[in-house]
């Protein structure tokens, strides 16, 4: 696979990708529910009998993947999101392989208020919380310098902002009720930097160190606070980014490939578990190799890079 630049060597023409609604002739990325429905799991049915986990953005990609494998290792499961429909395709088809009703929330994350509604209902509903995984999270891909100023703020607003009203809010929580918690960021490789999506990367670096930061700050309140670095996962998610360059992203690590929903659902099941009981302010890599080797111009390579600088 080759690495041509994807549009006309201009620097000056804007690389701009808005997905159409609805996706009209693409193709459905990521695991769907007949895959999710036949995935293998390590763990044992009952890992996870009587911990509560709330889960951002369930309603599609890792946290789907993520709230089902939790249900069925026998948790408490709460997700959030924004759209209705999509949580409720989740609660079905927990409730289908299973038989467990979830507790789905519909919110915004970058709504303080509605944060902090959303943990009370959690609460109220099922009696506490025990892990935070704030998953709910995106970017548009586009050359830093022609940001506008909404589309910066929505990402950061996003993925900054909202991550941080949620693991505030939790864990105002755990120390009033004086309760151990537990905070999983799902964030990136941000290791090499990310072109075409600093925005992205600016906020999730502030996540990664926010988090390594207040895990010492929490650890009195038996708080852990990790992250997870996903590399490139395909799922629904990728509708952001055009054809052209979803062809190439397998060139982002050296094992060539794209990871999937289940490595990450897997990770959040083993963070949360006893076994990631001393796991704290870490950032486990779930990337395939990426933070060594690999490169991905979601927008489209620019002409100065398309030799790949290779010796
Ligand atoms: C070393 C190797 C590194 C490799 C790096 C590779 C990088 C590729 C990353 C691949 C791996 C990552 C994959 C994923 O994360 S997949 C999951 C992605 N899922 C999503 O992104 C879905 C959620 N995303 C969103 O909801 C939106 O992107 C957003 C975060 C912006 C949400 O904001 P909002 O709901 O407010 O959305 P709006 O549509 O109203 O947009 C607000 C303004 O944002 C600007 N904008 C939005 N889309 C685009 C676009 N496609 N291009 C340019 N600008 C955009 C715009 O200003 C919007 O306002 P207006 O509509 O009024 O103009
Ligand atoms: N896929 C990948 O390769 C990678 C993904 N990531 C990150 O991992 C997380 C999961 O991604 P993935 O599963 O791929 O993508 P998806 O787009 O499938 O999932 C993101 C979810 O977040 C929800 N969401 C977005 N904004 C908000 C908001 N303001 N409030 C509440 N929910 C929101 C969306 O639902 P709705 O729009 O209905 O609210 C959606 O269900 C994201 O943060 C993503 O950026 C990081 C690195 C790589």
């Amino acid at each position: 696979m080759g690495n041509e630049p994807l549009n006309a060597p201009d620097l000056h023409a804007p690389r701009i990708f808005r997905p159409e609604p609805g996706d009209p002739g693409r193709p459905k990325r990521g695991l769907d529910d007949e895959a999710l429905r036949t995935q293998a799991t390590i763990f044992r049915d009952d890992l996870l009998a009587g911990h509560t986990i709330l889960i951002s953005g369930a309603g599609s990609g890792m946290g789907k993947a993520a709230a089902y494998l939790a249900a069925r290792l026998g948790a408490n499961v709460a997700i959030c999101g924004r759209t209705r429909e999509k949580l409720d395709g989740t609660a079905a088809l927990i409730r289908e392989e299973t038989g467990r009703e979830i507790l789905c929330v519909e919110a915004n994350i970058r709504d303080p208020e509605a944060v902090e509604t959303l943990i009370g209902a959690v609460h109220d509903h099922f009696g506490g919380l025990d892990t935070l995984v704030n998953n709910a999270g995106g970017q548009f891909p586009q050359d830093a310098i022609d940001f506008s100023r909404k589309g910066w703020l929505a990402v950061i607003d996003t993925n900054l902002n909202g991550t941080w009203w949620m693991m505030q809010e939790a864990a105002k929580r755990w120390r009033a009720d004086g309760k151990p918690g537990h905070v999983i960021n799902i964030v990136a490789n941000v290791e090499r930097g990310m072109p075409q999506a600093a925005h992205t990367c600016a906020a999730r670096a502030g996540v990664i160190y926010l988090s390594k930061t207040v895990a010492t700050e929490w650890a009195p309140h038996n708080i852990r606070v990790n992250c997870i670095g996903p590399g490139v996962i395909e799922t629904e998610g990728f509708r952001m980014y055009p054809e052209e360059a979803l062809a190439r992203f397998h060139n982002a690590n050296p094992m060539k490939t794209r990871g999937n929903a289940w490595d990450v659902a897997e990770a959040i099941a083993y963070l949360a578990s006893p076994a990631g009981r001393f796991i704290n302010g870490d950032l486990m890599i779930i990337d395939g190799g990426q933070a060594q080797w690999g490169v991905v111009w979601p927008a489209g390579m620019p002409e100065y890079f398309s030799d790949n600088g290779a010796a």
